[in-house]
């Protein structure tokens, strides 16, 4: 298994995404001889993951069953077992398609994160109306030794998958401990080829690398303090930029920072989606005056409708573009 290939066979060390209903997954390490308690009872690794095909339904110890499902980003960014500030698909997706990455990219991006454990999830930043955080982790215990995924680094699995096989991400986070519990997930996911993890301030020392990224992605406090190293990352022939900020405050030191730079095209996008429910609803038909005398027609007849969720997803984010342009 690896977050960037698919893989047949479930393996011991794979990441496997257990399907338990509706709305409920979540991630489990596989190891020989481990056992994960869940609502439709205990998943015995050895007998009911080992050797068999991702995508299977299997049956738990009080008979109710799973889906044990190949991990992807998606999937990932989903079921990070602290959940605190990271991002999610939505702005993953514009963050992808705007920094134009491809299979080949280089980017450069600060920072990837690792939730230390016990930390308390925070608001989810980017998650789409209509879905929830997975009720699972709290109705899943894993014996010691499945050894549940910690951490996050959301956004950079996403990147990994889109730029392998012969791209590379350079990431930096200045914490030592999550910086290292970063590099050992990356492993863990077997990704770990296509990333480098440097533990530095990305504002005074930059992504240790210079005129080899095609994209920058910052995700820090003052991404405007880090904009001339930005600059300094991306190719001498140009490249694409990108900051995520939750406050218009932030925006405007950053868009500031950029100009003086000498960045260009600069804009700012939100992405706020509207999620529709699909039913069968019934509405009066319009009496459309037909001046005939034949029979009444019916007042009503059911069709399927898009209608939206009550709930809208609220702001998350801004996220800020710009190119560099060669000089
Ligand atoms: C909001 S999190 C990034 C989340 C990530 N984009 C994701 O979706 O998984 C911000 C991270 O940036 C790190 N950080 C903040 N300022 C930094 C700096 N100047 N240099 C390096 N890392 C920094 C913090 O330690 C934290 O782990």
């Amino acid at each position: 298994m690896s977050f960037v290939a698919y893989e047949e066979l479930i393996k011991e060390g794979d990441t496997a995404i257990l399907s338990l209903g509706h709305g409920a997954m979540v991630a489990v390490r596989v190891q020989r001889g481990a056992q994960t308690q869940t609502r439709h009872g205990v998943l015995r690794h050895s007998v009911d993951l080992i050797g068999r095909p991702f995508g299977s339904k299997v049956t738990c110890g009080r008979g109710g069953w799973v889906y044990v499902l190949h991990p992807t980003p998606e999937l990932w960014t989903l079921n990070l077992p602290h959940r605190t500030q990271i991002l999610y698909s939505t702005d993953i997706a514009l963050i992808t398609m705007m920094l134009e990455l491809r299979p080949g990219s280089v980017v450069c991006e600060s920072a990837e994160r690792v939730a230390p454990s016990g930390e308390r999830p925070g608001l989810p930043r980017g998650a789409v109306a209509g879905w929830k955080p997975s009720p699972s982790s709290s109705m899943i215990r894993s014996s010691p030794a499945t050894n549940e995924c910690t951490g996050s680094g959301s956004v950079s699995h996403a990147i990994i998958r889109t730029i392998a096989p012969t791209g590379h991400l350079h990431t930096v986070e200045f914490h030592q401990q999550r910086a290292e519990k970063a590099r050992e997930e990356f492993q863990e996911h077997r990704v770990g080829r296509w990333v480098t993890v440097r533990t530095q301030d990305v504002c005074r020392s930059g992504f240790g690398v210079s005129h080899v990224a095609d994209a920058v992605f910052l995700d820090i406090p003052s991404p405007w303090e880090a904009v001339g190293h930005a600059w300094d990352a991306l190719k001498v022939e140009g490249g694409r930029f990108c900051s995520f900020s939750p406050c218009i405050e932030q925006v405007q030191r950053t868009c500031q920072a950029l100009a003086a730079r000498g960045f260009s095209e600069l804009s700012t996008l939100e992405v706020l989606p509207q999620v529709y429910n699909v039913r069968t609803v019934s509405l009066p038909l319009p009496d459309l005056g037909s001046g005939t005398d034949g029979p009444a027609s019916p007042d009503t007849s059911p069709f399927r409708s898009g209608t939206p969720m009550k709930e809208a997803v609220g702001h998350t984010g801004y996220l800020t573009f710009a190119t560099k342009t060669p000089s």
